[in-house]
């Protein structure tokens, strides 16, 4: 239970909230302004309607009065509008707010974001949290000014006699400790009800991820009980929500009630003995309804505990810290990259063990190695999609984590196997980055990655919907390189990204890629044996230590290297000295 609690009180939480409430500072005062201003017109109105029956009572000319009386409800009316409005301009804004911070930090983390609370789960904290979270500041100005209701009722019935008002506030803290009870008690179980969703969304993606497989494993029903594991626990902490709410609403209604009945009490008394008029007991009954009327409290302490135990979940990923970006920039070069006993942990185990690397601005360096060697890992970290644990990694003489941001993504363009392709049009696709690419430059590296030809050929070529455009593995990794050949920089990282190729396009594409370029650094991840042929030089990895460097045709001399590549078809056919004699021809 505490932890539970602690998570929606963290101290992150609670920095969120104030940085919340910061942010829409004008909008929440002008919220507060208007809602008090209504409960004011509110406390207004039993003493008018109270002079008003008095008047009618001794005879006297009231139409005045009772005009007065339909202004102030015309007015309360009027406030009450106005409160709703910006209410939900600051719930709205609240919520963008908030929803813009999580994505921007989401999308810094990378893919650590997704690993420590899940892509489904992440999902369900930016839309369903963060519009919880985003109420906020508005429930918080309602509160402020729905608490004016019971402390102007308590001033306006001691106005009348201070007897009434000693009555209400001698049950004053019985109230009060059952708001607090209500608060701590439903930010709980609240926060619970959140996290169950939460695990039933992660688990609803990963299946969505998955569909082929559970298909194809006839698998649908396993599946969808293991989605549906936690609703029993939902069902628990919604029950326990309402019973929370029910005890709170039941409290209420017994004490409310109670002192409601001892003003009146008091009152009559008073108006036996000639103290207080007709007129002043109505109005003392309508101010005891309104210092006792926890229910609007009640309500708003409900919505303020949803906010509170949502923004304590958005706050535990914003606690995850992102990559920090240094301010340098780079050096005149093509692209000279070093790996200085580079060292990477993963799930607890070295996954990388001091990778000494150097690759000569303007060549090629192939990485090869068994599956699971730490190649996609090496590629991540040579260009800072993920930071070594031990170790430097350097451009052109400079450490990648003292690069701006800006600097180090223009400078290190990346093409992957299975390539997500953003960007509403096949155009946009391609021109994605930093900034979008031109017209030209887009063609020009569809051409160079053998896109062109099967985009001209879909309904409306390059201004095509990418989500309508039928697509293969291969030509989804075409256009992935095209990505990146559009995006230029010194530094090209391909992470398996010519898998899905046939070979004959394969060999097209890497001989323009390989093609002397003195103005850039190509770092390939290789699976094929032609490809590695034609780098000019191979680094082979195995379980996460550099092996040796040569060419591929000094390498192959070992067995087990020439093992790497067995069941590739280059290498069944004999590829060896000949793939890199045919390469180099
Ligand atoms: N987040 C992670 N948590 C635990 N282990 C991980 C994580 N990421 C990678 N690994 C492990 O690190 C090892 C290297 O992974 P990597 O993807 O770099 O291998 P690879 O050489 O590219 O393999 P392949 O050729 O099959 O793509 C693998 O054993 C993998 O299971």
């Amino acid at each position: 239970m505490n932890s539970r609690h602690d998570s929606a009180a963290s101290a992150p939480g609670r920095t969120l909230s104030r940085a919340v409430l910061r942010q829409g500072g004008a909008r929440c005062a002008a919220l507060c302004a208007v809602s008090t201003a209504a409960t004011a017109a509110g406390l207004l109105l039993p003493a008018l309607l109270g002079h008003t029956l008095d008047l009618l009572l001794a005879g006297a000319p009231v139409a005045r009065w009772v005009g007065g009386c339909a202004g102030v409800v015309l007015l309360l009316a009027l406030l009450d509008g106005c409160a709703s409005v910006l209410g939900g301009v600051c719930d709205a804004q609240a919520t963008a707010w908030l929803r813009g911070r999580l994505t921007g930090h989401v999308l810094a983390l990378g893919p650590r974001a997704e690993a420590r609370f899940g892509a489904g789960d992440l999902v369900a904290r930016l839309i369903g949290n963060a519009a919880q979270a985003g109420t906020a500041p508005g429930a918080l100005a309602a509160l402020l000014a729905a608490l004016a209701g019971p402390v102007g009722g308590v001033v306006a019935l001691g106005l009348i006699d201070p007897w009434l008002a000693a009555v209400l506030l001698a049950g004053a803290p019985v109230l009060a400790l059952l708001l607090r009870a209500f608060a701590r008690d439903t930010s709980a179980c609240v926060a619970d009800y959140q996290r169950v969703q939460g695990r039933i969304a992660g688990a609803l993606a990963e299946a969505v991820g998955g569909f082929r497989t559970i298909r194809a494993a006839g698998a649908e029903d396993r599946e969808t009980a293991r989605i549906l594991a936690p609703l029993p626990e939902l069902s628990r902490a919604g029950h326990r929500m309402w019973r929370v709410q029910g005890r709170a609403a039941a409290r209420a209604v017994t004490v409310a009630p109670l002192l409601n009945l001892g003003v009146l009490a008091v009152a009559g008394l008073l108006l036996a003995r000639h103290r207080l008029s007709v007129g002043e007991v109505l109005a003392a009954s309508r101010y005891a309804v309104l210092a006792t009327g926890v229910g609007v409290l009640v309500g708003q302490l409900a919505v303020l505990g949803r906010a509170r135990a949502a923004t304590g979940r958005l706050a535990e990923v914003l606690a995850e810290p992102a990559p920090g970006h240094g301010t340098g920039g780079l050096p005149p070069g093509n692209g000279r990259l070093e790996l200085r006993a580079v060292g990477a942990l993963r799930g607890g185990r070295t996954v990388l063990d001091a990778v000494d690397l150097t690759v000569p601005g303007g060549t090629t360096l192939a990485v090869v190695g068994r599956s699971g060697a730490g190649k996609s890992l090496l590629a991540q970290i040579a260009g800072r999609l993920a930071d070594p644990d031990a170790g430097e990694v350097l451009l052109d003489g400079v450490r990648l984590r003292d690069l701006a941001h800006g600097e180090l993504r223009d400078a290190v363009a990346y093409a992957f196997e299975r390539p997500a392709l953003p960007g509403t049009t096949i155009e946009d696709t391609i021109a994605f980055g930093r900034t979008a690419a031109t017209p030209d430059a887009v063609r020009a590296a569809a051409r160079r990655a053998h896109a062109d030809d099967f985009v001209r050929r879909l309904p409306d070529g390059y201004a095509t919907r990418t989500a309508d455009a039928p697509r293969s593995g291969g030509e989804s990794q075409r256009l992935g390189l095209a990505r990146a050949f559009a995006h230029g920089g010194r530094l090209l990282i391909l992470d398996d990204a010519l898998s899905s190729l046939d070979t004959v396009t394969e060999h097209r594409i890497t001989e323009t890629l390989l093609a002397a370029d003195a103005g850039r650094t190509r770092l390939l991840i290789a699976h094929r044996a032609t490809t590695a042929a034609r780098a000019d030089r191979v680094a082979w990895l195995d379980a996460g230590r550099v092996r040796a460097v040569g060419t591929h045709r000094e390498l192959w001399r070992e067995a087990e290297y020439r093992a790497v590549f067995a069941g590739d078809a280059a290498a069944d056919a004999g590829v060896g000295d000949e793939a890199g004699t045919e390469a180099r021809s």
